[in-house]
């Protein structure tokens, strides 16, 4: 497969069929710009100036290098998004949106939703609301029509999902208690554990109890993943009632002043009168502030059927959708709100213990139209990412320095920010990705990482000197046990990076979106230009001369493909 600069993948992707790129010149929904702005620049710690710089040519950087050597087509919600696709394309070369040119459009996103197992009077009412407003919108200057029906879209899926984040509620006094129920498997005992992660990042001091007696292996498990997160288990074998060990639990948090306890409880494979009687005593015992159920988003809208069976017979403040990483096709984190009246408050993307996030509607239906889920990447990113290295990261490369100990120190952090599935599916454009493409894209990283780790501290400091000496190429390659085209490869690559870094920050410091666009469609068309026309031959003379400004006072490793 002929490799593809991300930056010309992002930009096919971010155009303006985007609304929330045509709407604000950012990836955050336009109606939480204010917060997505704190949000960017609280998590940072930079200042507000380079939250632009982080939400944009940060991500799309640190993406360029994983796909460098191929692209990696898009498969989160993967049907569902390319069945809303097929909707928009049915509006090309419409001038304005009609009771009569959306039918068939609105039968695709029926269609859509039904196959990604929505429940069907959900997408009676989704259909409902969409179509009333697609026929009410006037024209507006500048949106054409396809524009608008994703946006109306974009903006119904944020309310079906709750609108605004459904925030865990804490207790005024005392610990904070939190009932964790759940059928067989969902996921409970390791959402305890990935909780009580999470909550201590957020400063709070946590507390598990083990009241699943009815399979022992579950108290074993709760006691290894506690220390895994360095968090007390409370456990008091299986003889004792649930109710009594949570009230037990409780008690011993009271006197070590916990913040907040979690507790697991015993799975059924499907719900019945003793898991239901417990659970209501165990709520009576303990008053939690929070009573969520686990559910796993691989069941589809029988996750929604489940939150309201449980709320109407134990009364549950929320749910926590597990297994969203795997093939889930969207039916749950669609569903369960509207279907049960109860919130979906946090989400598992994975097996690890950082794989549990709130639950943001806003971002969800980004990525549901494949726009992405930017801000959680750039979150992860940065809880990774110490402030002092990104700072020094912006600098470098706004002096166009970015040399190989960044890029190294880049590749690993994103290595670190979890499974490649799951940050794949937050870059715009990159929600259909074929496991198969995802493990080509990691070897590509440990081939880059050995190439790297095969220089000398002078050469990754100083690229040029690889760039102007065949030898040095020449021993890296033999060293790294890989090919010299591959070491010039990766050579080279940087040096493109640095250029695509520079010309970013300049577009994104003008802060002109136009600008934007024009870089965009540049890369757009010298992709599409073929090798060897003028057009592409000139562009890249200007790319070497941009090089060579950008490099002051070493010569242009422009050539050095020729001396290679
Ligand atoms: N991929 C993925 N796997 C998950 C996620 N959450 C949990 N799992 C896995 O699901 C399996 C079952 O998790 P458990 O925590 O044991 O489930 P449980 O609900 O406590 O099960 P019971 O105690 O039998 O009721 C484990 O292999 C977990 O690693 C998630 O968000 N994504």
């Amino acid at each position: 497969m002929e490799a593809i600069p991300f930056s010309t993948v992002a930009s096919r992707h971010l155009s303006p069929t985007s609304p929330s790129l045509s709407a604000n010149g950012s990836f955050c929904n336009p109606r939480n710009a204010r917060t997505s702005t704190k949000f960017c620049s609280s998590l940072t710690g930079l200042s507000l100036s380079s939250a632009p710089y982080l939400r944009n040519s940060f991500t799309r950087e640190i993406w360029g290098r994983v796909n460098m050597h191929g692209v990696v087509r898009a498969e989160m919600f993967g049907q569902l998004t390319s069945g809303l696709e097929a909707a928009w394309n049915k509006l090309k070369g419409e001038e304005v949106l009609t009771k009569e040119n959306i039918v068939e459009p609105m039968r695709d996103i029926r269609r859509a939703l039904l196959e990604a197992d929505v429940s069907l009077p959900v997408v009676r009412r989704f259909v409902q609301a969409v179509s009333e407003r697609a026929v009410g919108v006037g024209l507006i200057r500048g949106v054409k029509p396809d524009q608008q029906l994703v946006k109306i879209v974009h903006e119904e899926l944020v309310k079906l999902m709750g609108g605004e984040v459904s925030e865990l509620v804490f207790a005024k006094s005392g610990p904070t208690v939190i009932l964790l129920a759940g059928l067989q498997g969902v996921g409970k005992t390791t959402v305890c554990a990935k909780l009580a992660f999470y909550l201590k990042k957020l400063g709070k001091s946590c507390m598990l109890i083990a009241a699943d007696v009815y399979r022992p292996a579950a108290i074993d498990q709760l006691v290894i993943l506690g220390e895994q997160v360095d968090v007390p288990v409370y456990t008091a074998g299986t003889e004792v009632k649930p109710s009594q060990i949570a009230r037990q639990g409780l008690e011993e948090a009271k006197k070590k002043n916990t913040d907040v306890v979690i507790v697991d409880t015993a799975g059924r494979l499907q719900i019945d009168k003793a898991m239901m009687d417990e659970l209501k005593e165990m709520k009576r015992a303990l008053n939690p502030s929070e009573a969520l159920l686990v559910v796993d988003a691989m069941t589809g809208q029988e996750a929604a059927a489940l939150v309201t069976a449980f709320n109407l017979e134990i009364g549950i403040t929320g749910a926590i959708l597990t297994k969203l990483d795997g093939d889930s096709r969207g039916g749950a984190a669609l569903s369960v709100r509207e279907v049960s009246g109860k919130p979906i408050k946090l989400v598992g993307r994975g097996e690890r213990m950082e794989d549990l996030e709130p639950f943001y509607p806003d971002r969800m239906a980004g990525r549901i139209l494949g726009m992405g889920d930017v801000l959680s990447f750039v979150e992860k990113a940065q809880e990774v990412m110490r402030q002092e290295d990104a700072e020094e990261l912006q600098k470098k490369i706004m002096s166009a320095k970015f040399d190989f100990n960044d890029f190294l120190k880049q590749t690993r952090a994103v290595a670190r920010m979890g499974s490649m599935t799951r940050v794949i599916g937050m870059i715009p454009g990159m929600g259909k990705v074929t496991p198969a493409q995802i493990r080509e894209a990691e070897k590509s990283l440990k081939i880059m990482e050995a190439m790297i780790e095969a220089m000398t501290p002078e050469e990754r400091e100083k690229p040029e000197l690889l760039a102007e000496s065949p030898m040095r190429r020449k021993r890296v390659a033999e060293d790294s046990g890989k090919t010299e085209q591959q070491v010039n490869q990766l050579v080279a690559q940087l040096f493109q990076m640095r250029v695509r870094m520079k010309n970013l920050m300049g577009v994104m410091e003008g802060g002109s979106i136009p600008a934007l666009r024009n870089l965009e469609e540049a890369l757009k068309s010298e992709q599409k230009a073929p090798p060897g026309t003028a057009r592409r031959r000139k562009r890249r003379s200007e790319s070497g001369r941009q090089f060579a400004n950008s490099t002051s006072t070493r010569p242009s490793p422009a050539g050095f493909e020729a001396k290679s």
